[in-house]
C-alpha cells in the first residue's frame, strides 16, 4: 500500500501530447518547479507533482501504484488493457481530453484489392499495437500474422516484411507518402485522463476529487462563449429563441429604458457570424462574444 500524501501525474516527457497536457494542467491551476530534463517535478502550491515519461510507460506506472493519473492516448491505455495480466490492466479514462486527437486504422498497399476484412485472411500486419490488432482481427475470425514493430511501420510493405500495417492516422499524409490506403478504422482516439478504476480514498482521493472538477470546468469553458446583447422586451422571445444552446440566458434591465434589456448568455461552443447576423435580424444591438476564462457551476 502506498504512504503517499500527494498526488502524482504522469505524462509525457516529450513528444505530441506534452505541450497540451501542461497548458491543461496549468489551467486547472497547478504549476511545477522547472525541470524538464529530469523524470520528476515537484508541485508548487498544489499537493500535486509531475512524473515525466514515455507515453507507453504512462499506463503501467498507474497500475502499479507509482502514479495516481495519468494524461495519455487512448490507444496507449486500451492497448494497456488488452495486454497488461488482468490484474493490472483495471484502469479506466476518467475524461476525454480532446486534444492528441487520431484514429488507428489498418491500410494497405494502394495496388492491393482489398474487399474488407476477410481480405487479409493468411496475411501479415505490422503494428505497434499488438493487442488491439489482435483482438479485431479475433472478433472478425480472421487468421492473420501480427509483426510487432516498434515505430516506422508504415515502410513494412515497401520492404517486403508485411503485407499491410495498423497505426496511427491524422492527416493520412504519411501513408500517402509510402503508398498506402486506409481500409478500417479500429480506433478513434484522443488524449484522455487515465486513472484506477478504484480511487484513492485518502488525502489523494480528495485532492483528486478537486482536480475532476476543474478539469470539467478547464474543459466546458475551453469551448464556451458569453454571448452579450441589448434588445427590447418586445423582440425578448425571439432573440432568446435563436441563442445558441446553453444554460437560460440571464436578463438586466437597464436604468432609464425600461423597455430595453441587456441579455448574458452562456453558449456551449462557437458562435457563428451568421448566427450573430440570424440574432440581430430578430432584433438585437450591442452584441458581444467573449471567451470565458474560468467556471465553477
Ligand atoms: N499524427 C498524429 N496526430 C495527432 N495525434 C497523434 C498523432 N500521432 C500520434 N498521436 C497521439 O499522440 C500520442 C503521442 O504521440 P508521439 O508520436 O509523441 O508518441 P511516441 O513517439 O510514442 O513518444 P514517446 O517517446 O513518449 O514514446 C500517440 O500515442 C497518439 O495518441
Ligand atoms: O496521418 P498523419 O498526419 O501523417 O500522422 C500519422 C503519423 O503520425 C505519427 O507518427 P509521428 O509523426 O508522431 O512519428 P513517430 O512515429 O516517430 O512517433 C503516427 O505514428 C503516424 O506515422
Ligand atoms: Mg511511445
Amino acid at each position: 500500500m502506498s504512504t503517499r500524501d500527494r498526488l502524482r501525474i504522469a505524462m509525457q516527457k516529450s513528444g505530441r501530447l506534452t505541450e497540451p497536457a501542461q497548458d491543461l494542467l496549468t489551467r486547472c491551476g497547478l504549476s511545477f518547479r522547472q525541470s524538464r530534463d529530469k523524470l520528476f517535478c515537484f508541485g508548487e502550491g498544489e499537493p500535486v507533482d509531475l512524473l515525466l515519461v514515455r507515453d507507453d510507460d504512462i499506463p503501467g506506472l498507474i497500475a502499479q501504484g507509482v502514479c495516481d493519473l495519468g494524461i495519455v492516448g487512448r490507444n496507449v491505455l486500451s492497448e494497456f488493457q488488452l495486454t497488461a495480466p488482468p490484474e493490472q490492466a483495471e484502469l479506466s479514462e476518467l475524461r476525454t481530453l480532446g486534444f492528441g486527437r487520431c484514429r488507428l486504422s489498418i491500410a494497405v498497399p494502394q495496388e492491393l484489392n482489398y474487399q474488407g476484412p476477410e481480405t487479409l485472411q493468411g496475411l501479415s500486419i505490422a503494428t505497434s499495437y499488438p493487442g488491439l490488432v489482435g483482438d479485431w482481427l479475433q472478433r472478425r475470425q480472421i487468421q492473420a500474422k501480427v509483426i510487432t514493430l516498434a515505430g516506422s511501420v508504415e515502410i513494412a510493405p515497401r520492404l517486403g516484411t508485411a503485407d499491410a500495417i495498423c497505426d496511427l492516422v491524422q492527416s493520412g499524409g504519411t501513408l500517402v507518402a509510402n503508398q498506402l490506403r486506409e481500409t478500417d478504422i479500429l480506433l478513434e482516439s484522443e488524449a484522455v485522463l487515465a486513472g484506477p478504476k478504484q480511487l484513492p480514498a485518502d488525502e489523494r482521493g480528495d485532492m483528486l476529487e478537486l482536480l475532476l472538477k476543474r478539469l470539467d470546468g478547464v474543459i466546458q469553458v475551453r469551448e464556451s462563449r458569453l454571448l452579450l446583447l441589448q434588445t427590447s422586451r418586445q423582440h425578448l422571445e425571439q432573440v432568446t429563441r435563436l441563442l445558441p444552446g446553453g444554460p437560460q440566458p440571464i436578463l438586466l434591465g437597464i436604468a432609464g429604458q425600461p423597455d430595453q434589456v441587456l441579455l448574458q448568455a452562456l453558449c456551449a461552443g462557437e458562435v457563428t457570424w451568421r448566427e450573430l447576423e440570424d440574432i440581430k435580424k430578430a432584433g438585437a444591438r450591442e452584441m458581444l462574444v467573449l471567451p470565458v476564462e474560468k467556471m465553477l457551476a
